[in-house]
């Protein structure tokens, strides 16, 4: 589904990617790993086109996003749940949710069901929910995009354990339900369970690609620093 082959991005004059490369198929779960400021968010800019690269291809349901426009990436499939959330502020629950609607089988009823906090909270402005439930509405937007491929980065980050467990209760259950995802997360207890692959950054490339099986403790300390 998704392939990326080289890719090198810079900001302004600062190249941050000196070739990274990586793949999901269809109805994988595919973890981005390495330390903070190894490449990852710039990584997931790249793919969705928000800090297009300068070398190396990606290719996404058998297209080259080369030239694509950010908005053109994601009309193709690939859903973000961005680092820091970015809902809509001066919009209520129920309209960040429909603002971003596209055909298929994720809808307004099925989203609240994953997360039925949103459901309560449907009039609500967005910029009055808890970490959490914004969060979850940052998800639930992207699911509302029907996206061939969501992409999760940090979605987890600074918030209470009790809010994590519905989270990663709702990323194994799109999981289990076929959703294609490639997920950023420190807690790797939760991510390796349930990631088929692995991809670890070092320094702006990749440099182990594997099984989370096959993640040993010396790739762990050297890579990870966990
Ligand atoms: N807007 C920016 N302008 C200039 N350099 C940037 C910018 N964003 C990131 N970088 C640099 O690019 C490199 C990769 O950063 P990136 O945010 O992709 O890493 P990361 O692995 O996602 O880290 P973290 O886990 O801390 O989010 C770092 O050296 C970082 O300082």
């Amino acid at each position: 589904m998704l392939k990326v082959s080289q890719i090198e991005t810079y900001y302004g004059p600062s190249q941050a990617l000196f070739g990274v490369d990586l793949s999901v198929d269809t109805g994988e779960l595919v973890a981005l790993m390495g330390r903070n400021g190894m490449g990852k968010s710039t990584t997931i800019r790249s793919i969705c086109r928000l800090t297009p690269a300068k070398r190396g291809h990606i290719v996404f349901d058998g297209q080259d996003l080369a030239g694509l426009r950010s908005f053109q990436a994601a009309r193709l499939g690939i859903g973000l749940v961005p680092e820091g959330r970015r809902c809509f502020a001066s919009l209520t629950v129920q309209e960040n949710l429909i603002a971003t609607a596209r055909p298929g089988v994720w809808d307004y009823t099925k989203v609240v069901s994953l997360f039925p906090r949103l459901g309560e909270r449907a009039g609500q402005m967005a910029d009055t929910l808890s970490g959490g439930e914004q969060q979850m509405l940052a998800i639930g937007r992207a699911l509302m995009t029907n996206p061939k491929l969501l992409i999760l980065d940090e979605a987890t980050e600074g918030l209470a354990p009790v809010i994590r467990q519905e989270i990663w209760a709702a990323i194994r259950r799109l999981k289990d339900a076929g959703q294609s995802l490639l997920v950023v997360d420190k807690t790797l207890s939760e991510l390796l369970p349930i990631a088929d692959a692995c991809v670890i950054l070092e320094k702006g490339r990749s440099v182990w690609t594997g099984r989370p099986s096959a993640l040993s403790g010396d790739l762990r300390d050297q890579y990870l620093g966990v």
